[in-house]
């Protein structure tokens, strides 16, 4: 055990690394997907199951806590892993991004965000020293830095504005947090699709000595190319020894597109948002159960899997399931696709580990790629 945050390098083939962050709560095995918990939860899952498939590490969400049911309530319980029963670490997104998909914005300034909550229209704010705070209150073992992410196509002017203002929000949230060694405040890199802006946030930010860094900015509806070509351009300027998250991403082509050129961390909606929908991931490709065609259909997802979803349930019963608006069928397709996922990271770290990430990858792009089985 240890009662500090450290992230080691184990191998590499070419930009893609192998590692792992060690914490008091655990060790988080990279490259690592992170389950999106927003609400505390994973939805449709137990988080014993969540455990099970692998997973090292759950997202929360500071947004939708602050809101409800309250950091101070939280707090009062013992804290997120206490109140959720996940006794691993944590990683907490700090609400600015939240706010401008999900809120009402009222204001945005130099001091923070003030906007309405999508619940109630209650009013809240949210400044630097405030969402770091939450992110204690909530025990966060990953705490991120407040920033402001810009929607694309935007104005340079624009995006420098927002770049310039979130530089300035991580300093003071390095301020705000203080030295908590067995936890981390990462920074974000924004800049948009601009590289020289994308270039001077990852040097200033890296300036500051943070435990890791997220890129941000990224996986707002932006062409593959263009996410890639600025991971191309702006991980080179990131330091090598600490973490790189890269926010939202990503289907299982975007992931391994971004661990070749040098992603450590990720986390997205996708595999829990569409099991909620009637989509299986398979390693033969995506399954919409929702399609009559498997009405009669015998077979499992996956007879090979070592997920009972995948393995005991016919698709018959599924796309019955899918179809009868049954809860049963989120709960099992979510949970075909968290095990989908965490069995592409650990292929991706042990071939990275025995020098075979390219060929792994290639498997990985093409069963993806098929259509709908
Ligand atoms: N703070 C921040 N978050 C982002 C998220 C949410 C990730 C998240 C973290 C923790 C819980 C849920 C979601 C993004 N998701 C897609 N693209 C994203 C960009 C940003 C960004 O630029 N900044």
């Amino acid at each position: 055990m240890t009662d500090h945050f450290a992230f080691r390098l184990l191998a590499t083939d070419g930009r893609a690394r192998r590692g792992e962050i060690t914490m008091p709560r655990g060790t988080i095995r990279t490259p690592a997907f992170m389950p999106v918990g927003t609400g505390g939860t994973v939805k449709a899952m137990y988080l014993d199951q969540v455990r099970e498939l692998g997973a090292d590490i759950i997202l929360g969400n500071v947004y939708h806590l602050m809101l409800r049911p309250g950091a101070e309530r939280v707090a009062r319980l013992g804290g997120l892993h206490e109140f959720a029963r996940w006794p691993h670490p944590i990683l907490t997104d700090s609400g600015g991004f939240q706010v401008m998909s999900l809120a009402g914005l009222r204001k945005l300034d130099e001091t923070g965000v003030v906007f309405k909550s999508h619940i109630d229209g209650s009013e809240h704010s949210l400044t630097p020293e405030r969402s770091i705070e939450i992110q204690g209150l909530l025990d966060s073992d990953i705490q991120m830095q407040l920033d402001e992410c810009i929607r694309l196509p935007a104005e340079r002017a624009e995006i420098e504005r927002a770049m310039e203002m979130s530089l300035r929000w991580a300093e003071r949230c390095k301020v705000a947090f203080g030295d908590q060694p067995g936890k981390a405040m990462f920074g974000i890199v924004q800049g948009g699709d601009v590289v020289d802006l994308r270039l001077r946030s990852a040097e200033a930010l890296a300036a500051l000595d943070l435990k890791g860094y997220a890129i941000g900015g990224l996986a707002v509806g932006e062409p593959q190319a263009v996410m890639l070509s600025i991971l191309h351009e702006t991980l080179p300027a990131m330091p090598e020894a600490k973490p790189r998250y890269l926010m939202g991403v990503g289907t299982p082509d975007d992931i391994v597109e971004s661990v070749r050129r040098g992603i450590d961390m990720f986390d997205c909606v996708m595999p829990t948002r569409a099991g909620r929908h009637g989509l299986a991931f398979t390693r033969r490709g995506k399954v919409n159960l929702k399609n009559a065609r498997h009405a009669e259909d015998p077979r499992p997802l996956d007879e090979t899997s070592s997920c009972p979803a995948a393995r005991d349930y016919s698709r018959a019963y599924l796309h019955h399931l899918v179809r009868s608006d049954e809860q049963l069928g989120a709960m099992l397709l979510t949970w075909n696709n968290l095990a989908y996922y965490q069995s592409l990271m650990a292929d991706l770290r042990d071939a990275i580990e025995r020098g075979a990430f390219e060929s792994r990858a290639g498997a990985i792009k093409d069963e993806w790629a098929r259509g709908d089985i």
